[in-house]
């Protein structure tokens, strides 16, 4: 039998999606994975009970309140040994704790950032499922990863199928490899066949209800509009070094192909799968190596079909404007995303109908001035403004 160390984790974003199913993944294989730190925000009737299956040295959430009385919890269960510590910065802290070799970024939205780029700083093994990292600060980010020899592992399905698609110790020159473009798959989200009438009457559980993938309400309305697709763009584009007109939007409504990598002597390279996020986080978990994911095995007799579509960016604007903001660059995507992130925020809300969403994207971006990226601080601002700005659109009704 072969010796091996056991590999400890922090998991930020425990108890969402992403965090449960890596938890589902570790849980299977305790000889190779040790968590040190668990990191939610609010849930702390989820956070106590994974501490005591997981036992890590530190639990972290948003506030004082809620670390006193996860500690007190803790203490009355015999868990006193973990130490509970609380706010962003002891986020940033437990992505760089010196013992942790690897940091599953599952926080959502710009929240995940900071930690994200500390996690890298500290040339960690970068287990990436929070996108909007990368589409706020991504030349940032990936300098970062190459600076401090961190390795970074795509998690989202469609980066991580074309990481498995691209030759094994790729160089950030994809053409040298014979690399013509990238396929993205998508879904087409829970509204891909309605009229435009019918999409602004789309309630947020329409939009929550994906129909392949059981994910958090985020990024579900960011399927439905299409933005994921737009911010999967991006991510691609900082992930592999590839300009945006290489990368093509496949609609794909069964999710079984989950991206492809199209080579220059007419070969297309691909991964299929169930589509179940214990896949990509089984393969960033154990990388090189492969692991059991729980994953049912792909029956290709049941699925029976493959069909695809071109998106339609007439019905779904947010994918055009994800590219438009690529195209300005600098802070052009973390406008994108925060105004993003104020409008899905406002559509679950009640407070805007589903039209509006790419209404107060386009407003941002027509509106505030795209600046350089170079650090933490100028992504954090250009977040803020658009922030301010997409509330008081939204506050004003200036999106109809
Ligand atoms: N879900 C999926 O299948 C996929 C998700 N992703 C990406 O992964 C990320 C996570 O998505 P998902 O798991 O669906 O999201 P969820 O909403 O399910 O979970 C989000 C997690 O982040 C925590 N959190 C929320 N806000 C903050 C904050 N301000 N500071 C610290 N922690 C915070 C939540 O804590 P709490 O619940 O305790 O409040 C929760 O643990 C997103 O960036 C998404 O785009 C990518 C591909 C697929
Ligand atoms: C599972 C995953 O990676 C999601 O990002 C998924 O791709 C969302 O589905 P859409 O293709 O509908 O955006
Ligand atoms: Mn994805």
């Amino acid at each position: 039998m072969t010796y091996r160390q056991l590999a400890r984790l922090t998991i930020l974003g425990s108890t969402g999606s992403i965090g449960l199913n890596t938890l589902d993944v570790v849980r299977r294989h305790p000889e190779r994975y040790r968590i040190a730190a668990l990191c939610a925000h609010t849930q702390i009737d989820r956070l106590f009970e994974q501490c005591l299956e997981f036992r890590p040295d530190f639990a972290v959430v948003r506030d004082d309140e809620l670390a006193a009385e996860l500690a007190t919890r803790l203490a009355a269960a015999g868990c006193a040994g973990i130490r509970v510590e609380y706010g962003a910065e002891a986020l940033t802290r437990m992505a760089g704790l010196k013992e942790v070799d690897s940091v599953m970024v599952a926080i959502v939205g710009a929240a995940g950032l900071p930690p994200a780029l500390a996690a890298a700083q500290a040339g960690k093994r970068v287990l990436l499922a929070n996108k909007e990292s990368l589409v706020m600060a991504g030349a940032l980010f990936m300098r970062t990863v190459r600076e401090s020899g961190a390795v970074l592992l795509p998690v989202d399905s469609e980066h991580n199928a074309i990481f498995q698609s691209l030759p094994r110790d790729y160089s950030s020159n994809l053409s040298a490899h014979g690399v013509v473009s990238l396929l993205l798959t998508a879904s087409g989200g829970p509204f891909r066949g309605m009229d435009q009438a019918a999409l602004a009457r789309v309630t947020p559980e329409q939009a929550c209800a994906h129909p392949k993938w059981a994910m958090g309400r985020k990024i579900s309305v960011d399927s439905a509009t299409l933005m994921n697709k737009g911010l999967e763009v991006i991510e691609a584009h900082w992930l592999f070094n590839i300009p945006p007109e290489k990368i093509e939007v496949v609609v794909h409504p069964q999710s079984i192909i989950h991206s492809l990598v199209r080579y220059v002597d007419g070969s297309v390279l691909a991964e299929l799968g169930n589509p179940d996020m214990r896949t990509p986080i089984a393969h960033a978990l154990a990388y090189p190596e492969r692991i059991d994911s729980g994953v049912t095995a792909l029956d290709l007799f049941s699925v029976g079909a493959l069909s695809f579509e071109r998106p339609d960016v007439e019905r779904f604007p947010c994918l055009g404007l994800a590219y438009r903001a690529l195209k300005l660059g600098g802070s052009g995507p973390a406008i994108l995303n925060a105004a993003n992130e104020v409008a899905v925020a406002a559509f679950l809300d009640r407070r805007i109908s589903f039209n509006a969403i790419p209404a107060i994207i386009a407003a941002a971006l027509d509106t505030l001035p795209v600046k350089a990226v170079d650090t933490l601080a100028d992504a954090l601002a250009a977040d803020a403004q658009a922030r301010g700005f997409a509330e008081q659109v939204i506050t004003e009704r200036r999106y109809a």
